[in-house]
């Protein structure tokens, strides 16, 4: 561990650092099966996009709707939080970039999202509005021997709809690490979210999603409606 991120990893701070101030980076189409589901073709290099710090939301805090959206998807993914900055680093020291791991949601206003595609334009009213990233506890590296070994599931309502293995992942989290870095530096404190695996669906006002890491965390939140 490097002294920032043992630091971050114990402080109290930690979590307001993460969850406020940092980008939040997402990587889209990076389980087979959702791809499949989603109509898609695979990608031959990680799909990336970005949401707000403003996307955050804690437990204690409603999921809102947007109000231009009639169709608000959930999708559970695994969040990589990194510990130290990183610049074009290589594949093989990517893992020492990173300080921990949550739970997140990639909340997706999918109508939204599917004028879009057609239209040519960018995802961000679909996927980066305010409340449309849950987020998890931090949990530190040190509990989590081994990110591509965990089950991720989701459930809405009590009714499971997601469940996944993060072995399936086609790019793997250093990979992902190694790649964005080339793009532009990932800072202390940044949030990878690294894609949903299959059964995003639809939620409605009043929902409850639990979702968790199996043996690890979980989370639940309510659903609302904007205005
Ligand atoms: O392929 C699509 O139409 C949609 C893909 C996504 O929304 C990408 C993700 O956010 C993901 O795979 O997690
Ligand atoms: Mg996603």
């Amino acid at each position: 561990l490097t002294r920032s991120t043992a630091a971050m990893a114990g402080s109290k701070q930690l979590s307001r650092f993460w969850e406020w101030g940092r980008n939040i980076v997402c990587v889209g189409r990076n389980y087979a099966e959702h791809a499949k589901e989603m109509g898609s073709a695979l990608p031959a290099e990680p799909l990336f996009f970005l949401k707000p710090s403003s996307a955050y939301v804690r437990e204690g805090s409603p999921i809102l709707r947007p109000y231009y959206c009639r169709n608000l998807h959930h999708e559970v993914e695994l969040g990589v939080v990194i510990g130290r900055r990183a610049r074009a680093v290589p594949e093989a020291e990517a893992m020492e970039h990173v300080a921990g791991y949550a739970l997140c949601l990639d909340m997706t206003a999918r109508d939204t999202q599917e004028e879009c595609k057609k239209k040519g334009l960018p995802w961000t009213l679909a996927k980066g509005f305010a409340s449309s990233c849950p987020v998890s506890d931090f949990v530190p590296k040190e509990k989590i021997p081994d990110p591509h070994k965990l089950q991720i599931w989701l459930k809405v309502n009590g009714k499971l709809r997601q469940e996944g293995d993060t072995s399936s992942m086609i790019f793997s989290i250093p990979y992902l690490i190694s790649y964005i870095s080339h793009v532009f530096p990932l800072e202390e404190g940044d949030l990878i979210l690294t894609g949903s695996p299959k059964g995003v669906g639809s939620v409605e006002a009043n929902d409850e999603i639990e979702a968790g890491i199996r043996d690890v965390v979980s989370m639940r939140f309510k659903v609302a409606h904007e205005f």
